[in-house]
């Protein structure tokens, strides 16, 4: 799924209209009436009882606003709009006004009675703000965040542009969900807006799908839809030497715990082999918890020494657990100049650290190598940014200078291909912020790397279903209690949700 931006849905609403014979309004019409099944999906029998307020504006925003007061008052729920004055709505907005009836109205320097609780929809702005808004507005912005129940926006926050940075201190509505038509935005997404934005939910208004498609942009939103296709079937003449054989590299005193995860994450991921490249005092842990695999043990005793490469591997997974001794970092560099151009290898943790500190290895990266640093690995790689839209940047420059695809682990992991495409994952929850998920992931996507799905699908793909393992095992443990080993747990319920047919029925 695309990321767009307000000027190209302005346009691709244009063609939408053009294309499928409507007018304007009932474009709107149907993004409200989509607004409002959302919420009712939501809030369920629950909605019938809160005061409903709605703050309207000028625009199309407010347009949608007046058109979901009309409907929620059709069916019986008790809801009061609210209009801000002008001397210019839009021509929507005001067939809005005239079908609607009774709405108070109001200015920005009244005072405004909100109900104690209740629901509050805020549509004063959408895609259509152009710029940050300014001190008049702080007065009512203020009341709608000090409101006593929750939340919700329609389209964007109001005063959150879509794709442009924005002074932290400028009013903006602090959003418990936001229902955005058709695609994300791109500041809906980023960690510096989280406190505007509690969720998303992407409702699709049925815009002219050729033009979605060819609007042009760096920005994806990985959804199931995206990655399901990307699933290989399983022929039935298939034997373990089908599914590739993948090499983890791995582990140190304390820490081999880390290389026990990554390999039972990539066993349930599907690879055919398993082998483990372990210091000596992995070896019983390693037979012990994860007989499936292999395992090649190094000559160093308590870290890595050797980095035996022997056997014909698809695909490396490096760094977990590793640590970072002068042995080890000795052996790695080596391992890295030994290395084939066309190999197939994820870097994480201690790999990553290593690469910070002796830039010089980067050069002998193989092309699309994959690098899974968390937010304090990535800084140390690429350096410090001052906001998310530099830290992009510089992911980016980062990514087309080595050749490599690289990820900005987080909320929505973005995955930042050396072309300068960012696909953003719609999958995870915070109960993943717990030290080990990332030794999963690099399971994951070493397994689907040694299965021969190319890098950039093995990110994608990889990511998603890491989330998507969180978002299941929260229904059970909740986002607190869940572990990564419980992650593990979930991987054959997540590919089993993934193929299309149970997925997207
Ligand atoms: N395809 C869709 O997604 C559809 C979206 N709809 C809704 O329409 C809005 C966008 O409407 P638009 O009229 O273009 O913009 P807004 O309502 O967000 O506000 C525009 C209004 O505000 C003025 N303005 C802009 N910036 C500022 C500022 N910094 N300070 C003060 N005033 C500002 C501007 O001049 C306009 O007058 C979209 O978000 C959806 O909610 C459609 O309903 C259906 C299709
Ligand atoms: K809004």
């Amino acid at each position: 799924m695309k990321i767009l931006n307000g000027a190209q849905l302005q346009l691709i609403d244009q063609l939408t209209i053009q294309r499928q014979g409507i007018s304007s309004w009932e474009l709107m019409e149907r993004a409200a009436l989509k607004a409002v099944e959302a919420m009712e999906s939501d809030f369920g029998e629950g909605l019938q009882e809160l005061p409903i307020v709605i703050i309207c504006g000028k625009g199309n925003n407010g347009g949608d606003g007046l058109a979901i007061g009309r409907i929620l008052g059709e069916q019986g729920y008790n809801v009061e709009v609210k209009l801000l004055h002008s001397e210019n709505y839009s021509p929507d907005n005001l067939i809005n006004q005239q079908k609607l009836g009774a709405k108070e109205m109001f200015t920005l320097d009244d005072d405004l009675k909100l109900p104690a609780s209740g629901l509050l929809i805020d549509c004063l702005f959408g895609s259509g703000l152009h710029s940050e808004l300014g001190i008049s507005w702080v007065n009512i912005i203020r009341r709608i965040n000090g409101f006593g129940g929750p939340v919700v926006s329609i389209d964007m926050p109001s005063g959150l542009l879509t794709d442009r940075l924005i002074d932290s201190g400028a009013p903006m509505v602090h959003a418990d969900k936001v229902y955005t038509f058709q695609v994300p935005k791109l500041n809906l997404l980023l960690p510096a807006y989280g406190y505007a934005v509690g969720g998303f939910t992407v409702l699709d208004i049925g815009l002219d799908t050729q033009a979605l498609d060819e609007a042009e942009g760096a920005y994806h939103y990985t959804v199931a839809e995206d990655v399901a296709g990307l699933l290989r079937p399983r022929s039935r003449f298939s034997h373990k030497g089908t599914f590739g054989h993948a090499c983890l590299i791995g582990g140190s005193e304390g820490k081999m715990g880390a290389v026990v995860m990554s390999a039972r994450a990539s066993l349930r991921s599907g690879c055919g082999l398993l082998t483990a490249v372990v210091p000596q005092i992995g070896h019983p842990i390693l037979q012990s918890t994860v007989p499936e695999a292999m395992l090649s043990v190094d000559s160093g005793k308590l870290q890595l020494e050797e980095f035996s490469n022997n056997g014909n591997f698809q695909a490396f997974g490096v760094g977990i657990g590793m640590g970072k001794g002068e042995s080890t970092v000795r052996g790695f560099s080596k391992w890295m100049q030994d290395l084939k151009s066309q190999a197939r290898i994820i870097l994480d943790a201690d790999a990553l650290n290593i690469l910070s500190e002796h830039a010089d290895l980067l050069k002998f990266l193989p092309r699309q190598t994959i690098l899974t640093p968390h937010p304090k690995e990535l800084q140390r790689l690429i350096g410090e940014w001052s906001d998310d839209y530099e830290k992009i940047e510089m992911a980016k420059t980062f990514a087309r200078a080595h050749g490599v695809i690289l990820l900005i682990k987080g909320a929505h992991t973005a995955i930042i291909d050396e072309d300068g495409s960012c696909y953003f994952n719609s999958t995870g929850n915070p109960g993943m912020a717990t030290g080990g998920s990332g030794d999963v992931l690099t399971g994951i996507i070493c397994s689907l790397l040694a299965q021969g799905y190319v890098p950039l699908e093995a990110a994608k793909l990889g990511v998603f279903i890491h989330g998507l393992t969180a978002d299941l095992a929260k229904e059970k443990f909740g986002e607190i209690s869940m572990l990564p080993t419980d992650l593990i747990d979930f991987l054959p319920m997540a590919f089993e949700k993934l193929k299309p047919r149970s997925y997207l029925a």
